[in-house]
This record gives C-alpha cells, structure tokens and sequence, in this order.
C-alpha cells in the first residue's frame, strides 16, 4: 500500500496575534494545497508524531516517545477538546515493531495531547476525529533529551510497522522549525512553576489563560523587535529542508542537542516530528518532497513550514 507525508508547523497563536492579510493568505493557501494533496491520497490511517508542551504530559513521568492507543486532547489555546479516534489495533501493532526493533517506547491506553495534536488535525483533516489515528508523541522540549539518531530510528521502525498495515498510510510531523516561545524550563523554573511542571494537568481556566496570555504577548514583543527569545533562523530552517527533502537523514545524527538550541531556538526540537516522519517515509522507498511552503512568522514565533511528499515507486 502507498505511503505518504505531510509535515507542517503550528502556532497557536494563528488567529491570535497574526502577520499581514498577504502572510495570512499565503499560509492559507498552502494548507489548502496540502489538503487537497492529502484528500487525493486518500488516507485510511494518520501516523501522526507531535509534540507536548506541558499539557498533556508532564514531568511526574517524561518519556521520549509515547505511543497512544487511546487519546484525548485538553483542548488548549480553543482547539478541539476530547477523544481523538484513534485506530488501537494499528497502535499495538505499531508499538509492537517499534519494541522489536530495540526503541524503547512508552505505551498508553489514555495519552492525553494539546494543541500540536489537535492544530494540525483540524487543519490538515478538519477534526481531530476525521481520520483514524495513531498518535506518537515525541518529547521535544523536556530536558534531557536523547539524541536526534534515536528519533530517526523510531521514525523507521514506524515506517516499517506502517508497511504491514494493509492501509493508506498518511505520515504526518507537526512542530517546528526554529523557534523559541516562552515554554518553562523545569531548571530555571521558580518552585511553584516547577510543580505544575510535573503534575500539572486540568489547570483552572485562570492558570490556562495565564500561560496563553503570556505566550501571545511574547509573540506580540517578538514581531516589534522587543522580546528576549530567540530569533528564528531561516537558514537553518532551509537547511533542515533540504536534508529532510534529500533523502539522506543519517545527516541529523551529527548534530547535536546543543546545536538545535544554540541556532534554532529551544523548540526548534519540535523539528524531531518532520525527523520521525521522514524517516518513517523513506522505509518505503526513495520519495520525493512535492510541495515545500516556508516562511518566517515571528507574530506566530515560527519559522513556519508545510511539506508534502509521495513515494517515487508509487
Ligand atoms: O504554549 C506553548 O507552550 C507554546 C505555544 C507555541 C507557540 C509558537 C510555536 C509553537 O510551536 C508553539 O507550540
Ligand atoms: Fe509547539
């Protein structure tokens, strides 16, 4: 059965502290070429991997990877809230060849996801229930991390499980490229910060709002040239582009933890997503990338990409 990919940036800040109508468009019009190329290709199962940011799963126990069998999303920054429909067979038999193959990844029977599930749901497939699922978290902001080369093998070993499906397979990555929005670091945290890092979930609608306020405000300081984050690095982000787009992704292996942050930006992790995607792509052969829209959107802090591909053996 054919694969496919779509990988894509979100932002909750869409909507929230937007660029130029022109900039909006433009976006706009490049999800709706991915949709119509995701609509064409007809997808029986999205292998979707995302990442947290501290809504869903915390501190009290981070692993690197989690596959869900069953997902509900908290619905933060007024995505959608509840069960993802999620396909629980595909899900063990994803889990059980990424076991074999020696990446030890987490397992649940009710992981709870935010926004980098549900944005990217709703606006690739228009609901977080509109195609069966298999969700696969990626921890990208929590420290310490492994090393990127673990990520690309357990984009393979999905690939690899999805090949054994006996259904269309969609992979999609959301997240990325370099950016830095204010997410907590639990080393740097002040103590009462630090708690709701690590056992934080159903904040009050205060303590939700809060956090979301501080992140649009960020965003608004950002594009007036007056916040202390990061800058986004366009030619990073082109780089990592082009690797992915390549073919050859034994390239992320060298490039160390340190250097995502030191040139991208905290978050810049979330790109771990496109890493697993592509990589869960290229077990079924050479592919070729079909589409690449790319900008730089510091009111949404993001380095903002959507790609798309297909297997060239199709
Ligand atoms: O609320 C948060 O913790 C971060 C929100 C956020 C902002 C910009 C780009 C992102 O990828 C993102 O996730
Ligand atoms: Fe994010």
């Amino acid at each position: 059965m054919p694969v496919a990919l779509c990988t894509m940036s979100h932002s909750p800040l869409m909507g929230r502290n937007d660029p130029a109508q022109t900039v909006i468009d433009d976006v706009d019009t490049a999800f709706e070429n991915a949709r119509t190329f995701i609509a064409h290709f007809a997808p029986d199962l999205v292998v979707m991997f995302a990442p947290d940011h501290y809504n869903g799963v915390y501190y009290d126990l981070m692993p690197p990877f989690c596959i869900g069998a069953a997902a509900q999303s908290v619905g933060d920054y007024g995505t959608e809230a509840g069960p993802l429909d999620v396909d629980r067979d595909a899900a063990y038999t994803v889990a059980r060849e990424v076991l074999s193959s020696g990446v030890d990844v987490a397992f649940s029977e009710r992981m709870h996801v935010d926004h980098g599930f549900a944005q990217a749901l709703q606006l690739l497939v228009g609901s977080i229930t509109a195609v069966p699922t298999v969700p696969i978290f990626i921890n990208s902001v929590a420290e310490p991390l492994g090393p990127v080369s673990r990520v690309r093998l357990l984009g393979e070993a999905v690939g690899r499980a999805a090949a054994n499906l006996d259904k269309r397979v969609l992979f999609v990555g959301s997240g990325g490229l370099s950016h830095d929005p204010p997410v907590p670091q639990f080393a740097t945290a002040p103590a009462e910060v630090k708690e709701k890092l690590i056992d934080g979930r159903n904040p009050t609608e205060a303590e939700r709002n809060a956090r979301e306020k501080r992140v649009i405000d960020a965003g608004r300081d950002f594009a007036a040239g007056v916040a202390t984050i990061a800058p986004l690095n366009p030619q990073w982000d082109r780089t990592l582009l082009d690797v992915l787009a390549s073919g050859y992704l034994e390239q992320v292996d060298s490039w160390t933890n340190e250097s995502f942050v030191e040139q991208a930006g905290h978050s810049s992790h979330e790109v771990r997503t496109w890493i697993a995607a592509y990589a869960a792509m290229s077990v079924a052969g050479k592919y070729r990338v079909t589409s690449t829209f790319y900008r730089e959107i510091p009111e949404w802090i993001a380095g903002f990409g959507i790609t798309t591909a297909v297997s060239i053996d199709e």
